[in-house]
């Protein structure tokens, strides 16, 4: 992997914020509903910036892979809509829930239709249509981030996957529960294979800041190419900023004030369109979700630098 390094601009910065984490006490929790995730340290944490152009910036555990987890549904959610277009938004909408990442309550009264792609039911409903398009949704997903990450490397950890599986029956229920309203085209459980294989990549700081850089550079992939309109990537923008932190995205746009998304293994990524994007991961999380070291990172970046979108 090609990562250039530089002492100038986002290195300082980056540097302080790691000194002040350090000094912070009360890291939160990692996610021990997936098994295999419980043993992680809370004090690890690692941080890069990367710019439209590849750069890289990192501090502490950057280059450290942690798993990706609903980072992904970023991922997925621009292939999707590269793929589908429009009629997507038929099959989930782009609403803020309110409610937890997997939570089922909002799923009855609105017919199957989950509230976005980044609650586990629209991450569903996405992987879903992708599979369908596809044949691999997974397959597709790991190949996208190996190219805009320029990691040949970054694979699936299959143990994590293998333990969320085991453990699924939540993930699955949201999924019998949709295809009950004819919004699942697969069978659920190949559905679900794909979906606890996407979730388990495993990708570093590094890895996921530059694989996020197409939504910097408004839809324009790593060699070039255009993967979504200038308009679909302000529109997945949008949904981060609105629905990427669950039910604390409130919180999230208050005190970081940029797109983001985070996952249970204690990553959150985060973009200031036209600039840069962030990876932060610290495993312990909040009673949200959400990673308490990253999210305070992101929230000392944009204080220190002024990079917000407001
Ligand atoms: N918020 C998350 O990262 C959740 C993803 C996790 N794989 C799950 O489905 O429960």
């Amino acid at each position: 992997m090609l990562i250039v390094t530089s002492p100038t601009t986002f290195q300082p910065v980056l540097e302080r914020i790691a000194e002040e984490i350090e000094r912070t006490p009360g890291r939160g929790r990692p996610a021990d509903y997936i098994p295999a995730l419980a043993a992680r340290d809370p004090r690890s944490f690692g941080m890069a910036v990367a710019e439209p152009d590849g750069t890289v910036y990192g501090v502490g555990d950057w280059r450290q892979p942690f798993s990706a987890q609903s980072i992904t549904k970023v991922f997925t959610l621009a292939l999707g809509l590269a793929r589908e277009g429009d009629t997507l938004w038929e099959h989930v909408g782009r609403e803020p829930s309110g409610n937890r990442f997997n939570s089922l309550v909002q799923l009855e009264y609105e017919n199957g239709i989950p509230r976005n792609p980044f609650i586990n039911a629209g991450a569903l409903v996405v992987t879903d249509r992708l599979h369908t398009r596809t044949g691999d949704a997974s397959g597709e997903l790991l190949a996208f981030l190996r190219a805009e990450s320029g990691n040949p490397e970054l694979d699936f950890d299959t143990e994590v996957a293998v333990s969320e599986s085991a453990h699924g029956d939540r993930n699955a229920a949201l999924g019998h529960f949709m295809a009950s309203y004819g919004n699942i085209d697969n069978p659920v459980p190949v559905l679900l294979e794909q979906y606890f294989r996407q979730c388990s990549i495993a990708a570093s700081c590094a890895d996921l800041a530059l694989a996020t850089t197409f939504l910097a550079r408004h839809g324009i992939r790593a060699d070039g190419t255009r993967l979504l309109s200038r308009s679909q990537a302000k529109q997945i923008n949008a949904i981060m900023l609105t629905c990427g932190t669950y039910d604390a995205a409130g919180d999230f746009a208050y005190r970081v004030g940029l797109p983001g998304k985070s996952g249970v293994g204690g990553g959150v990524i985060a973009v200031v369109p036209g600039r840069c994007t962030l990876c932060v991961w610290s495993p312990g999380l909040d009673e949200r979700g959400n990673s308490v070291a990253g999210v305070a990172a992101l929230d000392r970046f944009t204080t220190l630098t002024g990079l917000s979108v407001f």
